[in-house]
């Protein structure tokens, strides 16, 4: 379960987002609606003016983003100088979580990721599910997806294998998205529109 409650004003845009959610959530909105600056609120990347965050009961909205037990994953969320093998357990090393071999397969299959080599000389697509299997691997209470499916081909069947491991896992998901048909693939949605987020379903 996350819980916000937050103000944030950055220039003349003002967000107002009151969240209270668990599972698979997709939040769709237009360029510049909040949508990034409400999963940075979420992160810990930024502070609210106003407001309160909580994971599971927990109050985070002092804690540093690695003390959350959020991971957040965009479309740079990878460390190009790494190996495909390295940067799947590179999250997990830094949380101190031990992952199976098996784990590792596993989440390796749900997002296809049967090649190898640099992160560096990979496709934006294939850095794209790099960095969400290292997010899922390092096993926190929830991933933030910040419109990091929109460059993965066979989206549909990636996002479905995604959420199958994630419910295995207990880890929640909030992602963002610009293709409103994205919802289908969620427990809940929202959109969000020129700073206030809405619940559709
Ligand atoms: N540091 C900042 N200073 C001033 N305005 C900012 C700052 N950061 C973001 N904004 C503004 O906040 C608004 C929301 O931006 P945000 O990145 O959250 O939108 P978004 O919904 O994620 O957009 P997109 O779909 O284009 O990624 C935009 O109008 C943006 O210009």
């Amino acid at each position: 379960m996350i819980e916000a409650n937050v103000k944030k004003r950055l220039g003349s845009f003002q967000l107002n987002a009151n969240f209270k959610d668990s599972g698979i959530i997709c939040i769709t909105g237009k360029n510049g609606s909040g949508k990034t600056t409400f999963l940075h609120l979420l992160a810990g990347f930024l502070k609210p003016d106003e407001g309160y965050v909580k994971v599971e009961g927990r109050d985070v909205t002092k804690l540093p983003p690695e003390k959350r037990g959020i991971s957040f994953v965009n479309q740079e969320s990878y460390i190009p100088e790494k190996s495909v093998e390295s940067h799947l357990l590179w999250g997990a090393k830094v949380r101190g979580v031990k992952v199976s071999e098996e784990e590792v397969k596993e989440v390796r299959e749900a997002l296809n990721i049967n090649f190898s080599g640099k992160v560096k000389n990979l496709s934006l697509g294939q850095r794209e599910r790099v960095a969400i299997a290292t997010a899922i691997l390092s096993r926190p209470k929830a991933i933030l997806v910040d419109e990091a499916f929109s460059n993965i081909s066979e989206k549909r069947e990636i996002v479905a294998g995604v959420i199958g491991i994630l419910k295995k896992l207990s880890i929640e998901m909030i992602f963002t998205t610009q293709d409103a048909s994205d919802s289908e693939l969620a427990d809940r949605h929202y959109v969000i529109h020129q700073g206030v987020l809405q619940k559709t379903f």
